[in-house]
């Protein structure tokens, strides 16, 4: 539980010279499921590399009156700093108690899996029951399904009493009730931590997001609201680009192909976004 907010400030990373985020701010609060969107290579994955000490980076990423910037990996994670990779990084011969032991750095034989779960330590029966995993716990790893095995990092963060929680790209080939679960799942766990999260699924994201920051070429595109993102013709724009007349024509054969679960492409993406009615609002939102 956190009542610290992430704020970061001005964030620059080069990569020889290749500004891959050229001067990004946001920041993110307890209590609200906080997206970071663009198109790919936008800098957003470079976003959580940098404040979770993966790429350096000038700027500031503050938790509460913490610089994380600067710090060494482990300690940014000893100051409560999670976060999940494109692809699940579970141990699949490992059972899902297992997994959690070794994420709350707990070491159990593989004989206690044949003792009752009286043995299992309450951070870890607490962090089965938020996931929805209580039932898998002798379960290997290898074999939850797809989301599951989502879940089951995310399980791992709750043991380790993360306090930010930075996902990338949680739902990406999840069905379309396991996004709908995972979406659910967040907004308990954002209640008392810190949740951002990087995604492509525009469907998703209008479920889900308190506020989004839109990322383009390394800096902020736009900020605010969905409601308020999706009505910013400079999103329109990035995401339809010059296909946005075949795009729209499109629309009005598949009005939201997104919310199929068939949005894993900015392109396919755009459809859902325009496809909104909000998007005739037209109002834009700056950087607060
Ligand atoms: N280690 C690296 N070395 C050189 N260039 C990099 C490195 N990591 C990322 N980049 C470049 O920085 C830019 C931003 O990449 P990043 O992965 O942050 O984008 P993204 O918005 O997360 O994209 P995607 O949605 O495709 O994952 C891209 O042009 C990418 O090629």
């Amino acid at each position: 539980m956190t009542d610290a907010s992430l704020v970061v400030t001005d964030l620059h990373v080069e990569f020889s010279g290749f500004v891959a985020v050229g001067g990004v701010s946001f920041d993110a609060h307890p209590g609200e499921v906080r997206f970071l969107i663009g198109p790919n290579g936008a800098g957003k994955t470079t976003c959580i590399d940098a404040i979770t000490g993966l790429a350096a980076a000038t700027g500031s990423a503050r938790l509460g009156e913490q610089e994380l910037l600067g710090r060494p990996v482990h300690k940014i994670v000893r100051l409560g700093v999670g976060r999940t990779f494109q692809t699940a990084s579970v141990f699949n011969e490992l059972s899902v108690l297992q997994n959690l032991d070794i994420a709350a750095g707990r070491h159990r034989h593989w004989a206690a899996l044949l003792r009752t779960r009286r043995d299992v330590d309450p951070s870890i029966v607490q962090a089965l029951e938020e996931t929805g995993l209580a039932d898998e716990l002798a379960t290997p790893a290898g074999i939850l399904s797809h989301g599951q095995k989502q879940w089951l990092e995310i399980a791992m963060l709750l043991v380790q009493d993360a306090k930010v929680l930075l996902l990338d790209e949680p739902v990406a080939g999840m069905s379309q009730d396991e996004r709908t679960a995972t979406g659910e799942l967040l907004q308990r766990v954002a209640a008392k931590r810190i949740v951002l999260v990087v995604e492509h699924d525009m469907d998703f994201m209008r479920r889900f997001a308190t506020r989004v920051t839109v990322l383009h070429q390394g800096k902020v595109l736009s900020h605010g609201t969905v409601a308020e993102v999706q009505a910013d013709p400079r999103v329109q724009e990035v995401y339809l680009g010059t296909a946005g007349a075949a795009t729209t024509a499109a629309m009005s054969v598949v009005p939201d192909v997104s919310a199929v679960g068939l949005a894993s492409s900015p392109a396919v993406s755009a459809v859902g976004l325009a496809g909104s009615p909000q998007t005739a609002a037209g109002t834009q939102q700056q950087e607060d």
